[in-house]
């Protein structure tokens, strides 16, 4: 009974967060994490050993936890400068009671980004990014079958037409993408040197010091996108011979 009451003024805590109404559920929260810790994440992320990184066209990134796997994830050890940050984003109560298991750093340069995607049944269905070093957008699209038609086939399948929604990511901030905004549309954050700010950005009002009109020039940019792999081997498969 009393976790369920705990459960109940959790959720009454993060509807402040809640930026969007449709179609659930997108809660951004500034300032999760503070300018020391961002400070200290920053030098862990670039003290990791050299082939910790893997190179990507437009981007690189450090895995942590393990590698994702339709089989099942055989489970790495998350360093305590990461668990910290599992450990208070589990707090929230957006995750069943269960604590992340898996953390992707991702970095940007100035001018990198990320194709729209969608993140897949390896994961459980709530993702959790905290941005460092620069702000930048992430958008949301529609897939190509939930276009309306219209006559021009070509118009209606633009990633413009296709366009949901953005959100504003500060440095230090930490967004929480769930259920059907997990499920049911794609992400992405554009190749670009600046943002401008307009109105098709969802959530300026809880942003701290940003007008329509702005534009922020992006810098190198961290995420840490932490979320749960929930298919885990009990232990790793042994092939070789006992001695
Ligand atoms: O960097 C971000 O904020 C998004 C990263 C992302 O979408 C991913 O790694 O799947
Ligand atoms: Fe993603």
């Amino acid at each position: 009974m009393a976790s369920e009451t705990n459960n109940k003024d959790q959720e009454e805590n993060l509807l402040k967060y809640k930026v969007l109404e449709i179609p659930d559920t997108i809660l951004y929260i500034p300032n999760f994490i503070s300018e020391q810790e961002e400070k200290d994440l920053l030098d862990h992320v670039y003290s990791a050993p050299k082939p910790k990184w893997t190179h990507l066209s437009n981007r690189r990134l450090q895995n942590w936890g393990g590698l994702p796997h339709p089989k099942g994830m055989v489970a790495e050890n998350i360093p305590q400068w990461l668990k910290i940050y599992t450990e208070r984003i589990a707090k929230l109560g957006i995750f069943a009671g269960q604590t992340p298991n898996h953390i992707l750093v991702n970095e940007y340069l100035t001018g990198q980004g990320i194709m729209p995607h969608e993140d897949g049944p390896l994961f459980y269905p709530t993702v959790t990014t905290i941005s460092l070093g620069s702000s930048t957008v992430l958008d949301f699209y529609h897939h190509l079958n939930q276009c309306v038609q219209t006559s021009s086939e070509t118009t209606s399948s633009s990633l413009e037409n296709r366009h949901l929604t953005s959100i504003f990511l500060e440095p230090r901030s930490l967004i929480v993408v769930k259920d059907a905004m997990y499920e049911s549309y794609l992400h992405g954050i554009d190749q670009r040197q600046e943002d401008e700010i307009t109105d098709k950005i969802a959530n300026l009002s809880h942003c701290q010091d940003v007008t329509t009109g702005d534009i922020r020039s992006r810098t190198t940019r961290v995420s840490l996108t932490i979320r749960i792999v929930p298919k885990v081997l009990k232990n790793k498969l042994f092939f070789g011979k006992k001695a």
